[in-house]
């Protein structure tokens, strides 16, 4: 079987990605699989696809074999885009889904049901030892509701409700936020490019 290097520490992004991948006969590998302790990567970039660049490169070039890195977060309208690149430690660090969620609910207390529209990214970058980092992009349009229900997912899922839905990302079966999901989104731009993994 062919394998993949995910360049992530994110257990939520691993499981999906472990499912993205399966049916291609490839195994995702995660950096939380891997025996070898690696140090966590700094986000240092300004933009989602700085950081995933520096996630999939470094992992590339320390392994010398290609790696995938994702960089994902929620885009809130009402609150001029945050936490955006901040997501992960939107409430300080270390990650804290919890606090995170709990953070933005606060923050958008005021904000009124037809105003509280928001959408989740997904920037993939594929690294190569020695060749040009490739990139794709997906979304996934939504609203972020008054309160948090569901257990399934990560991160945002239990306050974010996705166009067309009821239920929160959490309130889904993981088979369907996989299908509807901003990662998905990007991943289907990837399958063109599959083969040069
Ligand atoms: O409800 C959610 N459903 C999702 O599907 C999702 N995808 C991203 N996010 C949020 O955005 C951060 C990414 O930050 P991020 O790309 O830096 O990843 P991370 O730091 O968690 O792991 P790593 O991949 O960097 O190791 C995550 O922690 C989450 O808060 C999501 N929330
Ligand atoms: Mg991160």
């Amino acid at each position: 079987m062919k394998k993949i290097i995910i360049a992530t520490k994110n257990k939520g992004k691993a499981k999906e990605f472990r499912a993205f991948f399966d049916p291609y006969d490839i195994e995702a590998v995660s950096l939380l699989d891997l025996e070898e302790e690696i140090p966590d990567i700094e986000e240092t970039g300004e933009s989602f696809v700085e950081n995933a660049a520096i996630k999939a490169e470094q992992i590339a070039n320390h392994f010398q074999q290609p790696a995938l890195a994702d960089d994902s977060g929620l885009i809130i309208d009402s609150l001029e885009g945050r936490p955006g690149i901040y997501s992960a430690r939107y409430a300080g660090e270390p990650t804290d889904d919890q606090a995170n969620i709990d953070k933005i609910l606060e923050e958008m207390k005021e904000v009124p049901e037809n105003e509280r529209t928001a959408r989740f990214i997904c920037v993939l970058a594929i690294a190569r030892p020695g060749e040009e980092t490739m990139f794709v992009t997906g979304y996934c349009e939504g609203h972020i509701q008054l309160t948090q229900s569901g257990e399934n997912g990560f991160g945002y899922d239990p306050v974010f409700v996705p166009e067309g839905y009821e239920q929160t990302m959490a309130e889904l079966d993981p088979d369907e936020k996989n299908q509807i999901s901003h990662r998905k989104m990007a991943i289907n731009q990837l399958e063109s490019k599959i083969d040069l993994l």
